[in-house]
């Protein structure tokens, strides 16, 4: 397995400070708009946003979580079980503009199942996604992003891993995964 770093921590800092600069653009005080991370890698990229908006917003946030299992396409094609992640909207999302979190954006599969889901919750003016990256020209569906960290050009073998910190890393890093014939 080759490893290539892609975002390194310091630039990541960056990405999401600009990211969230981008969002108050559209989105000012936030008094309308919602953001939703996909369960279960979605939600890091959203609850680091959620941190630094506050900060520079001023006000809380509204973020919530949403699981996509049930609604994916592949749901009844897996050899291996799904576990369901937990749904957690604590607000209403009729009428306000929804924003969309994840890490990867890939063939969009994720993203649909996710505008499925969602609909149960109330009926959004409008819905937008932010994605980390974007792995170009991967779509099996007309999906594209609002808000893009970066994009990457790769191949189907390989992979794109976020690596967020952990106590005893203290980095976080974006990584392109090849896979390796093993000898
Ligand atoms: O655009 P897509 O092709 O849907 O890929 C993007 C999704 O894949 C990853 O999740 P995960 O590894 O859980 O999903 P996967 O099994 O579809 O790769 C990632 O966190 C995105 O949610
Ligand atoms: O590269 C990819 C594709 C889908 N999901 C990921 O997490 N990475």
């Amino acid at each position: 397995m080759q490893k290539r770093l892609i975002v390194s921590n310091q630039l990541l800092q960056i990405m999401l400070e600009r990211l969230a600069q981008q969002l108050i653009e559209n989105h000012h005080d936030f008094s309308n708009s919602v953001i939703l991370g996909l369960q279960p890698r979605g939600i890091f990229v959203a609850e680091r946003l959620q941190k630094i908006l506050q900060r520079i917003v001023g006000s809380p946030i509204r973020t919530g979580r949403l699981d996509i299992t049930f609604h994916r396409d592949d749901f009844r094609r897996r050899e291996n079980p799904l576990m369901a992640n937990a749904t957690q909207i604590d607000f209403i999302i009729e009428n306000q503009q929804v924003i969309l979190v994840d890490d990867v954006l890939y063939t969009g599969r994720s993203v649909r199942a996710a505008l499925d889901a969602m609909i149960a919750y109330g009926r959004p003016q409008k819905v937008e996604l932010l994605v980390l990256i974007d792995r170009r020209y991967s779509r099996d569906l007309p999906i594209e992003a609002t808000y893009i960290g970066q994009q990457v050009n790769s191949l189907s073998s390989q992979r794109v891993l976020v690596e967020w910190r952990t106590p005893e890393t203290s980095e976080d890093n974006i990584w392109l995964i090849t896979k390796t014939e093993e000898k």
